[in-house]
């Protein structure tokens, strides 16, 4: 059987040189329609659920990095700890509406991060409606039980949303945008 990667296996063997930012999270996160945004500035609403993987390069500030977003769904995951070792930094995007998968996001982002004790993790709490509501951040710190990933690990949880044209959305993006750059300028 063909696999998802034969035909684009190109993209990911040799390994590349630019810094790579690894998009992980459950199917229907919001992974491509925030790559979508931080690439283009613009928001769209219909994105097709991605098949194998998706990779994106972007400039900011002169630094050039590879976003690679892997998809999520079921079968897919499978190969999401294939691509940790080339990874400078991981996104994982969760949907912050959709509190039935919370519980599932956190045990595949343990378990993902387990052998990778001092990868830096952007947490994306994407789907915001506005302002969040006080103490949001904490209680989705605590779903995902995230203190027990930050030992040794630069660790961010960012607010975002990624599919209406607003000026929250794109100061949300613009933050994401802002600290990749800073973790990836690090020596
Ligand atoms: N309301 C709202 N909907 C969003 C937001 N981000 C994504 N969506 C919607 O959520 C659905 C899934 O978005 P995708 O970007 O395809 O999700 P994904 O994580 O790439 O999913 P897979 O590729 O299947 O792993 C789409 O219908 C998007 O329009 C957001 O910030 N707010
Ligand atoms: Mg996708």
């Amino acid at each position: 059987a063909v696999t998802p990667w034969a035909a684009t296996s190109g993209h990911i063997w040799p390994p590349r040189t630019l810094p790579q930012v690894l998009v992980l999270g459950l199917d229907g996160a919001g992974k491509s329609s925030v790559l979508h945004y931080i690439c283009s500035q613009k928001a769209r609403t219909h994105i097709p659920p991605t098949l194998g993987f998706n990779s994106v390069q972007l400039r900011v500030e002169g630094l050039e990095m590879d976003l690679l977003e892997v998809g999520g769904s079921y079968n897919l995951r499978a190969y999401w700890p294939l691509y940790l070792s080339d990874a400078h930094v991981l996104v994982f995007v969760v949907d912050s509406v959709d509190r039935s998968r919370l519980l599932t996001a956190r045990q595949e982002l343990h378990a993902l991060l387990a052998e990778e004790p001092r990868l830096p993790l952007v947490v994306l709490a994407n789907k915001q409606v506005g302002a969040s509501k006080h103490g949001f951040t904490e209680e989705l710190r605590e779903e995902l039980a995230l203190h027990l990933l930050s030992e040794q690990r630069e660790l961010f949880l960012l607010p975002t949303s990624a599919t209406r044209a607003s000026l929250s959305t794109a100061t949300s993006v613009l933050h994401v945008k802002n600290l990749l750059v800073t973790l990836l300028s690090q020596p």
